[in-house]
């Protein structure tokens, strides 16, 4: 460690002392929980923390408190984001977030009725009627997908992961503000908007290693900028004057076509042109490109809010679409059988003639619960949280104001009392709805979406997304074990990336392990890299999909 980590881990323990003897409450009776050592608190492991705080939940109960350093973190019920959503739906902004100016969005947005009117106008364009719209762009970007998948076999992560091919950013790209990106490396405005979120994510991180010591010691913000080593101040002004002018750039171009009569539908071309929706020029300017940042920065957000100084913190973003599409791939690898039954509804309800959509999903049970097991087995988000804005009383204990509130999805669907086997990659057990409790409270199609007034905004555009994903590459390709150079199958290892939850160090191993592998960032809750073969299941297939793309 350099002295001027070192210097900042020592600043952070006395920040975090100060901060905690400060907010010390005692009024009301403690939540049980791991007691943790003193200042620091307790130190969750560095991977798979969702499944150590799961632990936690067996041994005190479903609602229990523990401290990281200077932060309360309440493992809670859903029903206390919902029913009390006045409270528990704020997220702490990153100081640098603050500083750029960029906290005035949706993800991080306090003021409830710029909330509701920065997500009226997502929704515009993404609920499930709306979006209907903007099938063929679904359709034409899962088709580039397929065609690569038939050129480049065995880089079927790439194509997901590569900014140029990345299936969400080019449909949020057409949604958004009706650009089709060029299929060159070189589009201006996509590489434009990838530098926008690049900066709005480094921005957020909290990381000791990575990012901006002021997000985990926001109290350097106070400090005059001539001060050696504050530099991140001058960097805030300069990020804003060029992230805002990028968010200006679409705004701009859209306004002009609207006025020349050439836009195409898009969220932002039907707010410009519909004169009575109302929205401010800010909020059209600031909500839409959280289509993008709000996809790829979820899980930064919970290190944040629980304020992980000394331990380090994320890696990245989630990109949560894409961790989906490489379980669908990891579990189609391990589970054979599962792939035979899928193809075999396919071929009987859909035929060889065409690829499937998705107002196919009715007639395909057996595909639909493949893409809800998908979100169960492996959520890609596997915690949901939110920072309290209020002292608040629960179940007769007391909740600190800023304490983090956090409900362990991973924890709701591998709970043994609900899922027989749950590590396993089950499909059946969705057939016929919401199975196997018939409780809709563990429905991941729901569920793994997040809840009240925060709920995800792409929900819908998700699901649509990975059902295309999910039918059309079992319709067109075999997916199997790959062959090692003595022609021995090579059974991939169920690991994931940490996601969502906090690294208790500085950067993931699994992380840079992953980096390492493939050159690829791999900084959210999705299987780290792995091999398998993709083969087309006939020369028939081949053609559907050469047809569809030329
Ligand atoms: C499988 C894919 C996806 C999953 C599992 C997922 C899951 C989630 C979850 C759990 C949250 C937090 C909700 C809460 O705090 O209660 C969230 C928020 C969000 N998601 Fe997604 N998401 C996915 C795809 C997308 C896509 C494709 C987009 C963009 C089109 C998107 C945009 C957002 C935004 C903007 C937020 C912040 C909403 C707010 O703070 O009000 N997500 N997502």
């Amino acid at each position: 460690m350099d002295v001027s980590t070192a210097l900042l881990l020592t600043l952070a323990v006395v920040y975090s002392t100060i901060v905690y003897i400060l907010t010390r409450q005692r009024r009301f009776p403690s939540f049980p929980g791991p007691i943790g050592y003193p200042i620091i608190g307790t130190i969750l492991p560095q991977e798979n923390t969702y499944v150590k705080m799961m632990e936690y939940s067996k041994q005190y109960g479903p609602v229990y408190a523990l401290r990281v350093l200077s932060t309360r973190v309440l493992s809670a019920a859903r029903e206390l984001l919902e029913v009390r959503s006045g409270i528990y739906s704020n997220r702490l902004a990153p100081k640098m977030i603050e500083m750029i100016g960029l906290d005035d969005g949706i993800i991080f947005q306090p003021q409830p009725s710029r909330l509701r009117e920065g997500r009226k106008l997502l929704a515009s364009g993404l609920q499930p009627r709306e979006l209907e719209a903007f099938r063929p762009v679904i359709q034409a970007a899962v088709v580039r997908f397929l065609s690569l998948l038939l050129k480049e076999p065995k880089d079927f992560l790439s194509h997901l992961h590569r900014s140029r091919t990345r299936l969400p950013t080019a449909v949020s790209l057409e949604i958004a503000y009706g650009y089709t990106a060029a299929s060159g490396k070189d589009d201006p405005f996509a590489t434009r908007m990838k530098s926008f979120v690049k900066g709005f994510d480094k921005a957020a991180a909290v990381s000791v290693n990575e990012g901006f010591a002021v997000n985990w010691l926001p109290f350097l913000s106070y400090l005059p900028s001539w001060l050696p080593g504050l530099t991140f101040k001058r960097v805030a002004r300069t990020w804003k004057k060029e992230l805002l002018d990028t968010l200006r750039e679409g705004f701009d171009r859209v306004k002009d076509e609207v006025a020349r009569g050439v836009a195409k539908p898009s969220v932002l071309s039907c707010a410009l042109e519909d004169g009575s929706s109302g929205y401010t020029e800010d909020v059209m300017l600031k909500s839409l490109p959280e289509l993008f940042t709000g996809e790829n920065l979820m899980s930064r957000l919970f290190t944040t809010s629980i304020q992980l100084m000394t331990y380090g913190g994320i890696a990245g973003g989630s990109e949560t679409s894409i961790s989906a599409m490489s379980t669908f791939f990891l579990a189609m690898t391990l589970n054979s059988e599962v792939q035979f039954r899928a193809q075999e509804e396919l071929d009987r309800v859909i035929g060889s003639g065409r690829l499937p959509t998705y107002g196919d999903r009715d007639g395909l049970p057996y595909v639909m619960a493949v893409m809800t097991e998908v979100l169960r087995w492996h959520t890609p988000l596997p915690c949901v949280y939110r920072t309290s804005t209020k002292d608040d009383v629960y179940e007769g204990c007391f909740v600190a104001k800023g304490s983090t509130l956090l409900v362990n999805l991973w924890a709701m669907f591998h709970d043994e009392a609900r899922f027989t086997e749950p590590g396993k990659f089950k499909p059946e057990r969705w057939l016929g709805g919401c199975k196997p409790s018939d409780e809709r409270d563990v429905d991941p199609l729901e569920l793994a979406f997040g809840f009240g007034r925060r709920v995800c905004p792409g929900k819908y555009m998700a699901q649509e997304l990975l059902f295309n994903v999910i039918a059309s590459t079992l319709a067109v390709f075999n997916i199997r074990k790959a062959k090692d150079d003595n022609g021995n199958e090579i059974t991939p290892s169920v690991i994931y990336s940490n996601g969502s939850m906090p690294y208790v160090a500085l950067r993931s191993k699994l992380v840079d392990s992953a980096e390492k592998l493939d050159g690829i960032y791999h900084p959210h809750s999705a299987p780290l890299p792995f091999q398998c073969e993709v083969v087309p299941r006939s020369q028939q297939a081949v053609s559907l999909v050469d047809d569809a793309w030329n």
